[in-house]
């Protein structure tokens, strides 16, 4: 017993995130099902005074990988997973809380590319892993969330967090983020040009502290960085792979290997005697991404919020750091996608996609939404304005947002924008 209570104080030392069980205090479970791995947030809320809004405390986090999308026709196997995770929130909440303490968990992009059956199995056993354990389980509270719902929650966290949602002058920063399997941009329009020529369903109105906001935001189903691998392969959407051997100009020449997503394994390699490079690469990945995506004409004159995998190879090819992140332009990752695709040998340490997603990176922000060279992103780590977060995950900004999700003062509202436009022939 008290080896737990010495790993809690650990994670958050009493000066700087005081968690203390009173009366006042109370817990929310909450599990981001992404398509790369499943992550449980114990959120810890206290209420300072009745009119006051709860206020978050602390944060216990663990992840596991691969995500529930790997476990596709093991369904029982999936849910053992979140199962592992879930025993965690045994220890952590007091157990005269259990039975007020609210267990959810929201799938993202890699369930969204299951088959409706498949992935109903996963959220089917899952939701029994919920109710065998001894939290509330609120209605709904296994499902997949909507595409532009995790755009919104994303820029909420961001902005608010960052204060730019409280006091007069609102600046807020548009926020892009880079999921395994689908990819999110959102931000707030100045323009009402920019409300004209959107199609209706980008756009999103919502309140919060009376306050109402409408949001450009969609979430491109496809496009995440695993899911562009799969498709400069040329290889996604097949269910089949088996054997046939998929090769690309993004990858060292010599290389051949197998890989698995969402269940599916693939084998991959490089183009042992034809081109290998930046220039060939460049001209494979556009495929994937020209013409696929709405180009907002506002966004080229603002800077942006960029996490997830943005962040991540960017502290990887150190054009940022690991613990301040930092500020950088749409053309550095294009720089360090020549310097490592056109020196794929002296690169044979990192991943073997290493040029592959620093090139499509580079494609997507510049010819999929339409940046320019010298678009400002910032990318900053998770804890970098969430100082509680634990140490386990310092490096991860867009999680946050799920706090807003069990906060039971956040009604999140919103609503889509109808228009009797006709639907233009966009992924998503
Ligand atoms: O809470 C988190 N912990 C760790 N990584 C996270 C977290 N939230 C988001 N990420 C980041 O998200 C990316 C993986 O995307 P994810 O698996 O969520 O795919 P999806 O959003 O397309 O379903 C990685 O860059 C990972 O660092
Ligand atoms: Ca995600």
């Amino acid at each position: 017993h008290s080896n737990r209570v010495m790993w809690f104080q650990d994670l958050f030392p009493p000066n700087v995130c005081p968690i203390n069980a009173k009366a006042n205090t109370f817990y929310g479970i909450m599990f981001d099902a992404g398509s790369t791995g499943t992550r449980i947030h114990i959120y810890t809320f206290v209420q300072k005074s009745p009119e006051n809004l709860p206020e978050l405390e602390g944060e216990i986090f663990e992840s596991v990988k691969p995500g529930l999308s790997a476990y596709a026709d093991q369904p029982e196997k999936g849910a053992e997973t979140v199962k592992r995770l879930l025993d965690m929130a045994i220890d952590a909440v007091p157990p005269h809380l259990w039975k007020k303490t609210p267990v959810v968990l929201k799938a993202t992009a890699g369930l969204r590319l299951l088959s409706e059956e498949k992935a109903q199995a996963l959220l089917l056993e899952v939701k029994e892993v919920f109710e065998e354990s001894p939290f509330l389980v609120p209605e709904n509270s296994v499902s997949i969330m909507d595409g532009s719902y995790e755009g919104i929650l994303a820029w909420i966290t961001v902005n608010f967090l960052t204060g730019q949602l409280s006091g007069q002058n609102q600046h807020t920063v548009g926020t892009l983020d880079l999921g395994g399997a689908s990819t999110q941009i959102t931000f707030l329009p100045r323009f009402e040009e920019t409300l004209k020529e959107s199609p209706g369903d980008f756009l999103t109105s919502f309140e919060m502290f009376n306050s109402t906001y409408k949001l450009y935001t969609h979430s491109y189903l496809g496009f995440g960085l695993k899911a562009a691998r799969l498709a400069t392969l040329g290889a996604l959407n097949m269910e089949a792979a088996d054997g046939q051997m998929f090769r690309s100009s993004c990858l060292p020449k010599q290389l051949e290997a197998e890989w698995h997503f969402g269940g599916v394994k693939y084998r991959y390699g490089g183009n042992k005697e034809g081109e290998t490079g930046f220039k060939p690469c460049y001209l494979e990945v556009l495929k994937v991404v020209k013409g696929k995506l709405h180009q907002p004409d506002e966004i080229r004159g603002s800077s942006f919020y960029a996490f997830s995998y943005y962040y991540d190879r960017a502290v990887d090819t150190n054009l940022i750091d690991y613990e301040q992140g930092g500020v950088l332009e749409v053309r550095d990752f294009e720089r360090k996608a020549k310097e490592v695709c056109d020196n794929m040998e002296r690169y044979n340490s990192a991943s073997p996609f290493l040029c592959m997603d620093l090139t499509y990176i580079t494609a997507l922000l510049k010819e999929g939404f339409g940046f320019r060279d010298n678009t400002l992103l910032q990318s900053r780590p998770r804890s970098f304005i969430f100082p509680c977060a634990a140490d386990t995950h310092k490096g991860r900004v867009d999680a946050i947002h799920k706090t807003f999700l069990i906060h039971k003062n956040f009604k999140g509202k919103y609503q889509q924008e109808k228009k009797n436009k006709k639907k233009q022939p966009l992924q998503g």
